[in-house]
């Protein structure tokens, strides 16, 4: 059985089906793309998919249990977890503060023990921040542990949001346009990093991007919606040769 199972998922705003009767899969450790022109669907698919928005029809399934209906923070304690399209950092936090907030669900401190600050309470607290600190060394942003989110550069915002996302430890890493805006040398940058999240961390990865030369380079399988349809599935090598695929891409342009 696939980790995650979508079965003909379809949401209509009004007039319009933003997806239509798509189903997918990912099976575990994968790391998959989802591509698509402007306005195919992409981010409505991972809205649906985390909660933010209840399907019109259609089902989707984590490990057999049925996720529609939940809210997107149960979803998240489930193992799913995203990054946005716009950055969504606390810009006056400090970066290990963005990452403990990360970790909230996963405290194990009792509340009792934290309103009495009782010793389990800061010993709890010290490990989280120790934990967060190795977060943030494997992403090269343990020095910037203490600088607020909002002085960082661009590029280290975008590696920042990843890291958060990360601390959940999730079984599902959705990354909405994680090179939007970044200049050539950040995103070669990400490439290495998503390629490092695979090797480092247990988890299956679905990247939406519309830097092409990212997609088929650290992808497996990719996944093609056109007005919120699928209109094909492969290998990056298949989807580059995919008359439909390259049809679409150029009508978009067009
Ligand atoms: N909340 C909403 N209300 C009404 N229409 C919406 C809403 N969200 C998205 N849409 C519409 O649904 C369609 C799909 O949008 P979506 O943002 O999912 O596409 P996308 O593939 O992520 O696009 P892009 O690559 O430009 O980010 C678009 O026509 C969009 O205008």
């Amino acid at each position: 059985m696939a980790l995650l199972e979508v079965k003909e998922l379809t949401k209509h705003f009004g007039g319009l089906t933003a997806v239509g009767d798509v189903s997918l899969e990912l099976n575990e450790g994968e790391l998959v793309g989802l591509i698509g022109p402007n306005g195919a669907g992409k981010t409505t698919l991972f809205n649906l998919l985390t909660g933010v928005y209840e399907p019109s029809e259609g089902s989707v399934t984590l490990d057999g249990n049925l996720l529609n209906g939940k809210k997107p923070y149960t979803i998240a304690s489930l193992g799913l977890s995203r990054t946005f399209q716009n950055i969504r950092l606390f810009k006056n936090m400090t970066v290990i503060e963005n990452v403990l907030v990360g970790m909230e669900n996963k405290r194990r401190s009792h509340l009792l023990a934290s309103f009495l600050r009782l010793p389990q309470f800061y010993a709890n607290e010290s490990d989280l921040r120790q934990k967060a600190l190795a977060l943030l060394k494997i992403f090269n942003l343990e020095d910037k542990a203490e600088t607020l989110a909002k002085n960082l550069p661009y590029g280290q915002q975008r590696r920042l949001e990843i890291v958060r996302a990360l601390a959940t430890e999730p079984k599902i890493l959705f990354l909405d346009e994680p090179a939007a805006g970044m200049n050539p040398q950040e995103t070669a940058e990400l490439t290495g990093l998503i390629r490092q999240i695979k090797e480092e961390f247990d988890i299956t990865i679905m990247l939406i991007e519309h830097d092409m030369s990212l997609v088929m380079d650290v992808t497996e399988r990719i996944y093609v919606l056109e007005y919120g349809r699928l209109i094909a599935e492969g290998t990056p090598e298949e989807i580059k040769t995919n008359k439909r695929v390259i049809e679409a891409y150029l009508g978009g342009e067009a």
